[in-house]
């Protein structure tokens, strides 16, 4: 199946790949991607487990080098590391819990160079919790925090890879209407990693679909999501055998 059509958002690119492989030590997962986000718009990679969505995200992010093709995030095609590319407008979240367990709220945004107020407007959530070590908060609040921490820095770009793994439907609800939020008000270009499809769909734009590291599908998340089933069934599931032509 191929649904063409793409909505253009914005003029703006914020993040391109063309033919892009990766990989790890050599190995190619990835291959022949292309994939792009621009300014305001939140684009969705889905696909099985084992797609290779998260080594895509790991290669955009600066922390595995590309095997072959371009790639240029935030107007750069010259190989960044993580830390260059958070400098110049990058956040990239995991479903990691990144914050420190035993400092509270408080301290955890602090640490970070982001002031509470600011999270607290992105989260109002957040307000009745910074005296409290992040230890004790819900695997959803951790989330909260780690996304506020992220998104009150102003990025031009945010990759999240399966923010709300675990999580409850409402909190996953939550957590994808403020990266909505933020690239409707902000203009941040958004990549998303997701096995919430149908919540995913509701609030992203386009949508790219993997399977067996290849984009297999792209399209607008009202493209993908009319024949959701059919997309479930061909990509979706899980596969069996090894990557070919590795
Ligand atoms: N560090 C690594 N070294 C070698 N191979 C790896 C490494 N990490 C992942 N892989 C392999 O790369 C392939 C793609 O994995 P990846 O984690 O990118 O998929 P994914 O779509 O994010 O899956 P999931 O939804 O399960 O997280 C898999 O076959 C996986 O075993």
């Amino acid at each position: 199946m191929t649904i063409t059509s793409e909505k253009t958002v914005a003029s703006d690119v914020v993040l391109e790949c063309r033919g892009l492989s990766a990989g790890y030590a050599g190995v190619v997962v990835c291959r022949d991607l292309d994939i792009k986000v621009s300014a305001g718009e939140v684009v969705a990679l889905i696909g099985a487990n084992g797609a290779g969505k998260s080594t895509t995200m790991l290669t955009v992010a600066g922390e595995l080098a590309p095997i072959a093709g371009e790639l240029s995030v935030l107007g750069s095609a010259k190989r960044s590391s993580l830390s260059a590319l958070a400098r110049r407008g990058m956040s990239y979240v995991t479903e990691e819990r990144s914050v420190i367990m035993g400092l509270t709220t408080a301290e955890n945004l602090r640490l970070a160079g982001v002031a509470a107020d600011t999270a607290c407007e992105i989260f109002p959530e957040l307000r009745a919790l910074l005296k409290r070590p992040a230890g004790l908060l819900s695997g959803g609040e951790q989330q909260m925090l780690t996304l506020a921490r992220a998104l009150a820095r102003e990025p031009r770009l945010l990759l999240a890879d399966e923010l709300s793994l675990g999580l409850a439907p409402q909190i996953v609800q939550r957590l994808l209407a403020v990266v909505r939020e933020a690239a409707d008000r902000r203009n941040l270009g958004v990549l998303l990693v997701e096995q919430h499809v149908r919540q995913v769909l509701a609030v992203a734009d386009r949508v790219y679909v993997m399977r067996r590291g290849q984009v297999m599908l792209s399209g607008t998340a009202a493209e993908i999501g009319a024949d959701l089933d059919a997309v479930q069934r061909a990509y979706l599931a899980p596969a069996s055998g090894p990557i070919e032509g590795g």
